[in-house]
């Protein structure tokens, strides 16, 4: 089945048609590992994740290549750091910056791993790839489309003006005029762009034909996807926040390296996790991280499904109603299928919808379908190809399904003393211990529903 996906360069749905169908190449730009990683960060690593199952289903799990990296070179890991060191932590400053870049790699995989997704091929740091760096640098000057200024390297956008902007559509001039860019005295252009800074004595740094320093952070992207996937590969994603200028300026930069080559083909940009209206920012607040989510109990699982609901090209929130159905939806489906093989392949109408540029909720509602039908191996099937129904993953409905109804007949049994004694104190510390531990409480004269809220805690039950 050929998929098509919107290609963000030429603003329409393409038919996908790989460079070399053995070896499906995408890379996907990945987090500056400065803390954990917040709900919005986790919406690309969610839809990257289906598509890298779904060109592995098309064209065999052996033939596609996804790279997604690190970027450990940023004044906040420093500014960590440089704390740790202030209150006392043993080891070198170098040291402590990669302590607390492993640390937060480590969080990183560990959250992202919760919400199902594989782990691509290849995950590179930055820091592992200076040389590289420096080379390419260095190669882009040598073709004039890089100058060196007070210990700074440029790329000089007027070396490359007729194409520079053809991503987000605007020119160079608009560009000057609308944004907000830094003046430095040392740019020719105010658009031109660091390719290489020098560090103070004190920070990380490398030494460089320019002097002690380190590289700006899109050169990193370039030199690390030339490095792993070549000078043409096929796919290139990120969120929309990052397209400029963070990916104009990565192909400014490979264009010009590798000017026999293509970079990237197809450019894929996931649409923003909101906050009422707002991006889901660091820098505005407006956060909470995927493990904040996880530590209330929300199981990864239905993260997972909540973003799925959502088309990736449309802004999405966040919601505790979403999670709550959503919920309800997989453990129905647990139910379903527990103890059951799935079908030799998934259905092909869940396969069309994600082959439709990524058409997940168009997926999704197959999976409504064939969970009505009874049809629980084919629902298995598809919902295992985008990445949900896992063996792995479903802990968190065993527990629950598999305890309540004890608890249930307890408050039952409880309630039918009372009704006797009109003491109803027990009764009553029963449903409050169940609130705490996140079950809604449904009492009718037919009996006693237990049902798991979204932060629910099967560890709270057992001191009941
Ligand atoms: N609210 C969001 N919704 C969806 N994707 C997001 C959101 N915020 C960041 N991303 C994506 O997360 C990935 C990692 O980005 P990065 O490490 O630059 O984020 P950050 O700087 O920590 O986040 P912030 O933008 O909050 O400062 C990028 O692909 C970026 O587009
Ligand atoms: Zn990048």
């Amino acid at each position: 089945m050929t998929i098509k996906l919107h290609n963000t360069r030429t603003r329409t749905k393409e038919d996908f048609v790989p460079i070399d169908a053995d070896n499906v190449r995408m890379y996907v730009c990945g987090p500056t590992v400065y803390d954990r990683a917040h709900l919005g960060n986790a919406r690309p690593v969610v839809v990257f994740d289906v598509l890298y199952r779904l060109l592995r289903h098309t064209y065999g799990a052996d033939h596609v290549t996804y790279v997604r990296n690190f970027t450990d070179v940023d004044d906040k890991i420093n500014a960590t750091a440089l704390a740790r060191q202030k209150a006392g932590a043993d080891g070198t400053l170098e040291r402590l910056v990669q302590e607390r870049s492993d640390e937060t790699i480590g969080w990183y995989l560990h959250d992202m791993g919760a919400l199902g997704a594989l782990e691509p091929n290849y995950m590179p740091r930055a820091t592992e790839y200076i040389g590289q760096m420096i080379a390419m640098i260095q190669d882009l000057i040598d073709k004039g489309h890089a100058y060196a200024a007070e210990g700074h390297v440029l790329f000089a956008v007027d070396s490359w003006k007729t194409h520079y902007g053809s991503l987000s559509g605007r020119s160079v001039d608009d560009m000057i005029a609308g944004a907000r860019v830094e003046v430095a005295p040392y740019k020719k252009n105010p658009m031109d762009f660091v390719l290489w800074k020098p560090s103070t004595d004190e920070l990380p740094g490398w030494d460089s034909p320019w002097g002690r320093g380190r590289p700006g952070w899109h050169i990193e992207c370039s030199a690390m996807s030339y490095e792993l996937l070549g000078d043409s590969f096929d796919i290139h994603g990120g969120g929309n926040d990052l397209m400029f200028p963070h990916h104009e300026n990565e192909i400014a930069q490979s264009c010009c390296a590798h000017p026999e080559g293509e970079f990237a083909r197809y450019w894929l940009h996931n649409e923003m996790l909101q906050v009422e209206g707002k991006k889901m920012s660091k820098s505005l607040g407006n956060f909470f991280t995927v493990h904040d989510l996880l530590e209330q109990g929300v199981p990864g699982e239905v993260i997972r499904f909540v973003f799925l609901q959502t088309h990736y090209r449309k802004p999405m929130d966040w919601t505790e109603k979403k999670a709550r159905e959503a919920e309800a939806t997989l453990r129905k489906w647990r139910a379903l299928t527990a103890g059951i093989e799935p079908a030799a392949s998934a259905a092909p109408a869940v396969v069309a919808a994600l082959s439709d540029d990524l058409n997940t909720a168009g997926a999704l509602a197959d999976l409504y379908r064939l969970a009505a039908d009874g049809d629980a191996a084919g629902l298995l099937a598809s919902a295992q190809l985008l990445g949900l129904l896992s063996p792995e993953m479903g802990a968190w409905a065993d527990t629950a399904s598999l305890d309540l109804a004890a608890y249930e007949d307890r408050l039952a049994d409880a309630r039918a003393v009372a009704m006797q004694s009109k003491d109803f104190s027990e009764v009553d510390r029963l449903k409050a211990a169940y609130l705490a531990a996140g079950l809604e409480v449904r009492m009718s004269k037919d009996g006693v529903e237990l049902v798991p809220g979204a932060g629910f805690d099967a560890a709270k039950l057992e001191e009941v």
